[in-house]
């Protein structure tokens, strides 16, 4: 039997998505035989929908306040989608367990049904990541990207309103919300790296909460920690957060010698983007990130 402690409390955003996510994790608990209680907060980045996410605070609006709940007991652990989280540790908070990671790939949502490639030139795609931007520019389609903003609902709504021609969106999202089915095209990753630990979900707690890394432990899964470990390396080594034009996606293949991590990592550019791969042992995630950003720099 696990250690087991008197109730969990598990702090999350009030967003379909982010209730969706922290139900996740909150049902693998209590499959262990704990008991879990949700207890909402309220981020910068829920009660600012408007804004661009540069101009109110940057990487850190969806996970400061949740963060300040840890730190101050009000809750036990935090559910992040792990892409939303800078790379920076914070002070006596650790993330506890990195569950095992859904399809990381982008998705198109078009009017009609379209594909990318089937979209007219001058064809509008609502998206604010400049991550995404830069990538379907450089496909030379001749496609117009515009920054929006809002949750999944939102941004959907936008399509079927005609306001733009498609938006792009992470494929876990909408699995998470059981919305696959609006999906016109799943991207491949040699078109659109993904977000760095996109897909992923990052349980944050207190470092020095030993019954709750105690239960946090059977949710964690060592290949997806590796990939997502070498992703975000390669994403602080170039100094850049969840709004810079980085993609990253890493992977534990099996080589002649047993398994090997695999990372590739795009860098938008004034003139374009820059994307290179590089291979490394599974055991040293940050030194390959640490690498391939040091390489992704040096042919700027
Ligand atoms: N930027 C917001 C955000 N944060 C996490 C997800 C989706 C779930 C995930 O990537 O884990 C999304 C929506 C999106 O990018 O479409």
């Amino acid at each position: 039997m696990t250690q087991q402690i008197r109730q969990i409390r598990l702090g999350t955003r009030r967003s379909k998505l982010a209730i969706a996510q922290s139900t996740l994790v909150a049902d693998a608990l209590r499959n262990l035989g704990h008991e879990v209680e949700l207890v909402p907060i309220s981020t910068t980045g829920d009660v600012d929908k408007v804004s661009p996410v540069e101009q109110i605070g940057g990487t850190g609006i969806y996970v400061s306040a949740l963060r300040d709940a840890l730190l101050a007991g009000e809750i036990d652990i935090a559910v992040h989608s792990l892409k939303d989280l800078p790379t920076a540790p914070v002070d006596g908070l650790v993330i506890g367990a990195i569950p095992v990671r859904e399809d990381p790939r982008d998705v198109l949502v078009a009017r009609d049904g379209l594909t990318l490639g089937e979209l007219p030139r001058g064809a509008v795609i609502g998206t604010g990541a400049p991550r995404r931007s830069a990538q379907i520019e450089a496909l030379g389609l001749g496609l117009e990207c515009t920054g929006i903003r809002g949750n999944v609902d939102t941004r959907i709504g936008l399509v079927a309103d005609g306001k733009v021609d498609a938006v792009v969106l992470a494929r876990a999202g909408l699995a998470r919300l059981g919305r696959l089915d609006e999906v016109t095209e799943t991207l491949d990753p040699i078109q659109m790296l993904p977000s760095p630990g996109q897909a992923a979900l990052a349980v944050e707690c207190r470092a020095d909460a030993t019954d709750v890394l105690a239960a946090l432990a059977p949710l964690e899964d060592p290949a997806t920690r590796a990939a997502v470990t070498a992703e975000r390396q390669l994403l602080a080594t170039l100094e850049a957060g969840c709004t810079a034009p980085v993609g990253a996606l890493a992977e534990v293949v099996e080589g002649d010698d047993g398994p090997e991590l695999w990372l590739r990592g795009a860098l938008g550019q004034e003139d374009g983007v820059r994307r290179l791969s590089a291979n490394g042992p599974v055991d040293d995630p940050a030194g390959l990130g640490r690498a391939l950003a040091n390489e992704l720099l040096e042919r700027t």
